[in-house]
């Protein structure tokens, strides 16, 4: 069995608490700082606050046990061998990560450090921040024997993020001293001895069965890099898939068909081709703009990645313009919508496409009835409800005599939804799929016309209705 080590995760955001609840889950002892009161008093009364699998059961296993939630960031830091610091590095004006979340932490740390300490970056941050963080606790008079900074960044995906954490492809560590990097390894010890898949899961459906992810010891520069360049070549990914599949789009092809086709050299790998509206989310848009901006800063021209950027925004200007396609006016006109959160599976409106669309669409003069399983309550605080807007209790009462539905994102439950209900609810059988959820011919079968992203648009083959417009919009 590894040896259970003293943790502190400051920022109980979606990667802090995930991070705190899966120490527990391999064994450590956990404090998770946060310096929001209210966010502290709901997590150690077992709310979770966002919408996560697998995070509730986790939560009540370890909460307040093994995982103590405080906003005592000083008397964690005295009592744990490692400070992970995971709060936000959101996006500023000028494009690089704003950085003034993790310096404050840092300067805390210094007030109370008293003896040695790992301090470990879990934010997202450009090259050379760990320097920053070495010279801001020095600055506060703190010897440079007592600390190392390392960084371990994590890659983690929302909806998915325990898993993500408990199963990764791999862990790295990037850290200049030999004695930062031994306590690194031994915290992840339980995954990659594979001792922790060798106990029986706490997490029911999942499968413990997994092959130990290999460790990556790095340098702590190429630890932040590696982060940064990951995110932005998952998104060159999706740029690149969007960019063929308006290609497609223009040729008649079948994306689907392509990207199968690219996706089986295994030099490309199938993953992160979907075509779509644009990625969105907390993450991918400020990390490509932070590593574009650092790259820049140091003199390298890497304007591939403003590509990729120009490539997103087209996405959703594109997918407006194939709404207008398929109604001709869009003033006046009642639409349906399926999905706000920036992805499936998750609750997290930040940066979402859909949410873009809506009030491009509101904008558009439409009104909309909008659904979408977990996010409405996070939307409605951005977005009210008024005259053109109307949040819906689900896809059917959203759907209710709209003159089409619009599907913006892709979670599980509505790609199983009712089709012949669906076909019954809407005042014109009209779907336009920025997520590529549906078989076309299914559609085309059901009685819909139906337009997606980079593949054939279809009209219905049987008229199921008399006055059936549908046929128009899909030739
Ligand atoms: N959300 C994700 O899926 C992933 C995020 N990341 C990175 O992890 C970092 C955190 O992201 P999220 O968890 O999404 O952010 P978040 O915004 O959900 O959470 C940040 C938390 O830090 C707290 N905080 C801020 N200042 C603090 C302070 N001085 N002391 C204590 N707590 C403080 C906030 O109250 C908040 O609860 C970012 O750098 C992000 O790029 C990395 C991988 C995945
Ligand atoms: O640094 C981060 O925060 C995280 O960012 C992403 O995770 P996440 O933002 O949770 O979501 P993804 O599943 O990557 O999706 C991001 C966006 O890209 C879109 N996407 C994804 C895949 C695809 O093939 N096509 C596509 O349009 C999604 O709909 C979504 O809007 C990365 O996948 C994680 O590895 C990383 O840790």
């Amino acid at each position: 069995m590894s040896e259970a080590i003293s943790i502190a995760v400051v920022g109980s955001g979606y990667v802090g608490l995930v991070a705190a609840v899966c120490f527990a889950e391999m064994g450590h002892d956990v404090i998770c700082v946060d310096n929001d009161e209210r966010k502290v008093a709901a997590l150690q009364g077992g709310d979770t606050l966002i919408h996560e699998n697998y995070l509730p059961e986790l939560l009540e296993r370890y909460r307040n046990t093994k995982v103590r939630f405080t906003t005592d960031l000083a008397e964690a830091t005295r009592e744990c061998e490692a400070i992970f610091i995971a709060v936000g590095t959101p996006q500023s004006e000028t494009g690089d990560a704003d950085l003034s979340y993790v310096e404050a932490v840092a300067c805390e740390i210094a007030r109370s450090l008293t003896s040695y300490k790992v301090i470990v970056e879990k934010s997202t941050v450009p090259v050379y921040t760990n320097e920053w963080i070495r010279r801001a606790i020095e600055r506060n008079g703190v010897a440079r024997e007592l600390f190392d900074v390392v960084s371990n960044p994590e890659f983690l995906r929302e909806g998915t993020a325990v898993v993500d954490f408990l199963h990764p492809d791999r862990i790295v560590v990037g850290a200049d001293s030999e004695r930062a990097a031994a306590l690194l390894n031994g915290i992840y010890a339980p995954l990659t001895t594979g001792e922790y898949y060798t106990r029986p899961s706490h997490i029911e459906g999942v499968c413990n069965v997994a092959t130990p992810p290999p460790l990556l010891n790095t340098s702590t520069k190429s630890a932040e890099i590696i982060k940064h360049a990951s995110n932005a070549f998952l998104a060159v990914k999706i740029s690149f898939i969007n960019a063929v599949s308006n290609l497609c789009e223009a040729t008649d092809a079948n994306v689907e068909q392509v990207a199968r086709g690219i996706g089986l050299d295994s030099r490309i790998g199938p993953k992160f081709l979907r075509p779509g509206i644009g990625y969105g989310g907390s993450c991918f848009p400020k990390d490509v703009a932070a590593f574009r901006s650092v790259a820049e800063q140091l003199g390298i021209d890497f304007g591939m990645l403003s590509e990729v950027e120009k490539i997103n925004a087209s996405q959703k200007k594109r997918f407006l313009a194939k709404v207008r396609s398929a109604l001709w006016t869009l003033r006046g006109k009642r639409l349906a919508v399926l999905g706000l959160a920036f992805k499936g599976e998750t609750d997290d409106i930040r940066e979402s496409p859909a949410i873009d669309l809506v009030e491009m669409l509101i904008g558009e003069g439409c009104t909309v009835a909008a659904y979408d399983p977990a996010a409405i309550k996070r939307t409605e605080q951005e977005l009210p409800a008024g005259a053109q807007l109307r949040y819906a209790t689900d896809a059917f009462d959203a759907a209710n005599d709209a003159d089409a539905l619009l599907v913006l994102t892709d979670w599980a439950e509505f790609a199983a939804i009712d089709l012949d209900k669906l076909y019954a609810t809407l005042r014109y059988p009209i779907v336009i799929d920025g997520r590529n959820l549906f078989d076309p011919s299914v559609m085309q079968e059901h009685g819909f016309t139906y337009l997606s992203v980079g593949r054939p648009s279809v009209g219905p083959v049987r008229d199921r209705r008399r006055n059936d417009p549908a046929g128009v919009a899909a030739n």
